[in-house]
């Protein structure tokens, strides 16, 4: 399971591209994971939402994850479901799903990160690692050492989100990072595809760099 690449669609700043639209042309540029966040649908839109971005999903191979609703997720087939620290506890999201399924964590520090872990989480994603325009309520970011720390006390990937672009990935990845997740530096850009395949040809470099290091 690679979470190099984890895209996370918003309608807001998509220039009147779809969710599945937005899906579908990340995934042609190389993301590996999709998440459907919307806060502002109703369930039943929602739900339609997702059921599109699990069929273009599905047909390229990436992953789908839904933001916030486990029930959401389970009914139109997505591979997992992201949680933060005021959702629905992992520990219940754990106990409803089967095993396969995938329950992601917002974390701040390593010792939710251990916690999450703890809970039953698949993979956590620091958040956010930079400030960010595109969440009104992230708050200062925390920062690389951070991520570092939290990279060295548990054993699932770790992801990081929030202000997170062409310019700064590669000091993301060197920090510990197995993947990175973006809403504006993909979803906003004209082409989203070419900026997708860009941040994607960034993440694989500067990993086989740590490799090497
Ligand atoms: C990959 C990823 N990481 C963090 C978040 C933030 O989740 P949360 O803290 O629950 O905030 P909302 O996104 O629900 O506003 C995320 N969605 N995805
Ligand atoms: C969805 C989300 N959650 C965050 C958190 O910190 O909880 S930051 C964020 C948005 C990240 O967008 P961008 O890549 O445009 O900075
Ligand atoms: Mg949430």
């Amino acid at each position: 399971m690679t979470y190099d690449l984890y895209v996370v669609t918003d309608e807001q700043i998509g220039h009147g591209r779809s969710h599945a639209e937005l899906a579908r042309l990340a995934v042609a540029g190389g993301a590996d994971a999709v998440q459907l966040r919307d806060k502002s649908l109703s369930c039943r839109s929602l739900l339609t939402a997702a059921r599109e971005v699990r069929v273009v999903t599905a047909e390229e191979g990436a992953l789908f994850i839904v933001n916030d609703r486990l029930d959401v997720a389970l009914a139109a087939g997505a591979d997992g479901v992201h949680l933060g620290q005021s959702d629905l506890p992992v520990e219940c999201a754990r106990r409803l799903v089967p095993p396969e399924f995938i329950v992601g964590v917002s974390v701040r520090c390593a010792d939710e990160a251990v916690r999450a872990v703890a809970g039953g989480a698949d993979y956590v994603a620091l958040s956010p690692l930079f400030a960010t325009g595109s969440k009104a309520d992230a708050g200062a970011g925390h920062g690389l050492a951070a991520l570092a720390s939290i990279r060295s006390a548990v054993g699932v990937p770790v992801l990081a989100i929030g202000g997170i672009g062409q310019r700064n990935v590669r000091e993301v990845i060197a920090a510990g990072a197995d993947g990175v997740a973006v809403i504006s530096a993909v979803v906003a850009a004209e082409d989203v595809a070419a900026a997708a395949r860009g941040l994607k040809a960034q993440i694989v470099a500067a990993k086989e760099a740590r490799r090497r290091r």
